[in-house]
């Protein structure tokens, strides 16, 4: 009776068609989840629920009510997921709740802004000299290889891999470095047995099932392995500060300033700043900031280069402004067309398209006029936004000039969200936007990029783990001629 009381004041959904314990899951697809999410949110409308497993879970398939719902406290916590719980138990910033979360993402928001990531200013010029560091040795690899048909995967994970080590920890790798190897595979293999482990999160009996606990104990082993990695990255740190060596700016070495500085003052949040949080915190910066910046730009040279008189329109804008040897950001702020190329791709190809879940622990509530009920999981469907044809007519087209307005101006609206929106949205936005506008500005003012894979044989809905991947891809960088 109570059951049903509830039920009635929840966001509606497909509740005829559940199967006791799982719920809805076996009606979802589960290579493209956001697919048959969006196709509910055309029946079920902007908010529908559902029951995954064991986690009551409501989604958003609207713009103003996810930045409704995450402008406020009660939807900033994380939702409560069985995978994510156990590996972090708490540390880090991606799956950290309350007080803790907001003085760990407060601190690495004031390290990151102290480094360069603002959107204007002097200030920014440092962070911008190590991404295009990064970018120049880009340029150099590609061309050794220009005119071939390559996959660009490994130069493109080498060097957005490198500038994030940077800043994360003051150190860059050789490419070849068997550390480097090592952290990118542990990595790579974690990321996606959390993603085959993801029913775990939802029906609690597959946590027993032996490839579950192998792949479970791969990843807990494959992060303390990891750690061990760090340890030896944060001994060095410590070394350097206690010896006054230098040390490059890092994440690492502001976060042991701010420890010891908090520990000084005798400040009752010194606690928070201890060696186990710090591990969690550099490896949520890491993966947050590689897999996503890095899916992005796959997603961006190909797209452009299925694409490919786009990049004729950028070539032009590039040579009205003025071609020069290297485009700063000052230059790409004049240059809307090649900005609009960047927004369109992240529209057509969210990098997470079921949006990254939140949770409210603390309390029911209600949103939308529904009932919320406590601990429910809040999946903010960025597919169903981006793909909306009320707002983004033919959304399954290429089209940069959606981000165009009538002045020629590149401008976004309130509806396009790959970052999130509210207290706990993306971190990392206007580094990310650095990373990608440098890129992008400096491979196309060096190259014309052709797809050199066969365009029917390549599937591009993506593949989906933890983020949305595309597929495997060939292309061809043709050097181009100045003048
Ligand atoms: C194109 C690249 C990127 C995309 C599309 C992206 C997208 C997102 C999204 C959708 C979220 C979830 C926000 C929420 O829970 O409401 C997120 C969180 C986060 N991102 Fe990014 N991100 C990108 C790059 C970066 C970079 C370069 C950093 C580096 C600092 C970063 C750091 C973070 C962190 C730390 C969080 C967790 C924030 C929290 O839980 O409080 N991201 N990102």
């Amino acid at each position: 009776m109570k059951l049903r009381k509830v039920r009635a004041s929840v966001p509606p959904g497909p509740w005829r068609n559940h199967i006791p314990f799982i719920g809805y899951l076996p009606f979802l697809n589960p290579t493209q989840p956001h697919k048959s999410l969006f196709e509910l949110s055309k029946k079920y409308g902007n908010i529908f629920s559902l029951q995954l497993g064991s986690i009551f879970t409501v989604i958003l398939a609207d713009s103003t009510l996810i930045r409704e719902a995450f402008r406020r406290d009660e939807f900033s916590g994380r939702a409560p997921l069985y995978v994510t719980h156990g590996i972090f138990h708490g540390y880090g910033i991606i799956c950290t709740e309350g007080e803790f979360w907001k003085d760990q993402r407060a601190l690495v928001h004031k390290f990151l802004r102290d480094m360069g990531m603002i959107k204007f200013g002097i200030k920014r010029e440092a962070m911008q000299q190590r991404i295009m560091e990064g970018i120049n040795l880009c340029i150099l690899e590609i061309e050794k290889l220009s005119s071939q048909t390559i996959n660009p995967f490994n130069i493109l994970i080498n060097t957005v891999g490198n500038i994030v080590n940077d800043f994360v920890f003051g150190i860059k790798y050789d490419w070849n470095a068997d550390t480097w190897k090592y952290l990118k595979y542990l990595q790579e293999e974690g990321i996606k047995l959390v993603g085959l482990n993801a029913g775990a999160n939802f029906l609690p009996i597959l946590r027993y099932l032996p490839n579950n606990r192998r792949n479970m104990n791969f990843v807990l082993t494959g992060k303390e392995e990891q750690h061990k990695v760090y340890d030896t990255i944060v001994d060095n740190c410590m070394r350097a500060l206690d010896t006054s060596m230098e040390y490059r700016d890092c994440i690492l070495k502001r976060f042991l300033l701010e420890k010891r500085d908090r520990e000084r003052r005798h400040d009752e949040l010194a606690g928070n700043c201890s060696r186990v949080q710090l591990n969690h915190l550099l490896a949520d910066i890491f993966g947050a900031s590689l897999d996503t910046t890095l899916g992005t730009l796959r997603w961006y040279l190909l797209l452009i280069a299925i694409n490919n008189e786009h990049q004729d329109q950028i070539y032009d804008e590039m040579q009205k402004n003025g071609i020069k040897e290297t485009y700063f950001l000052d230059d790409i702020e004049s240059m809307p067309y090649l900005r609009a190329t960047i927004a369109e791709a992240m529209r057509l190809k969210s990098v997470v398209p079921c949006g990254i879940p939140h949770g409210n622990s603390n309390q029911q509530t209600t949103l939308g006029g529904y009932t919320i009920p406590k601990n429910t999981m809040i999946l903010p469907l960025q597919y169903a936004v981006h793909m909306n044809e009320n707002l983004w007519p033919q959304p399954q087209i290429y089209n940069p000039n959606r981000f165009i307005d009538e002045d020629g101006k590149f401008f976004t609206s309130s509806h396009f969200i790959p970052f999130q929106a509210g207290k706990r949205m993306c971190l990392g936005e206007e580094l990310a936007k650095m990373f990608l506008n440098l890129f992008a500005a400096n491979i196309l003012l060096n190259f014309n990029i052709k797809l050199g894979s066969d365009p029917d044989k390549l599937d591009l809905s993506g593949i989906c783990g933890l983020t949305l991947s595309p597929p495997e891809h060939f292309l061809i960088f043709e050097k181009r001629q100045r003048n």
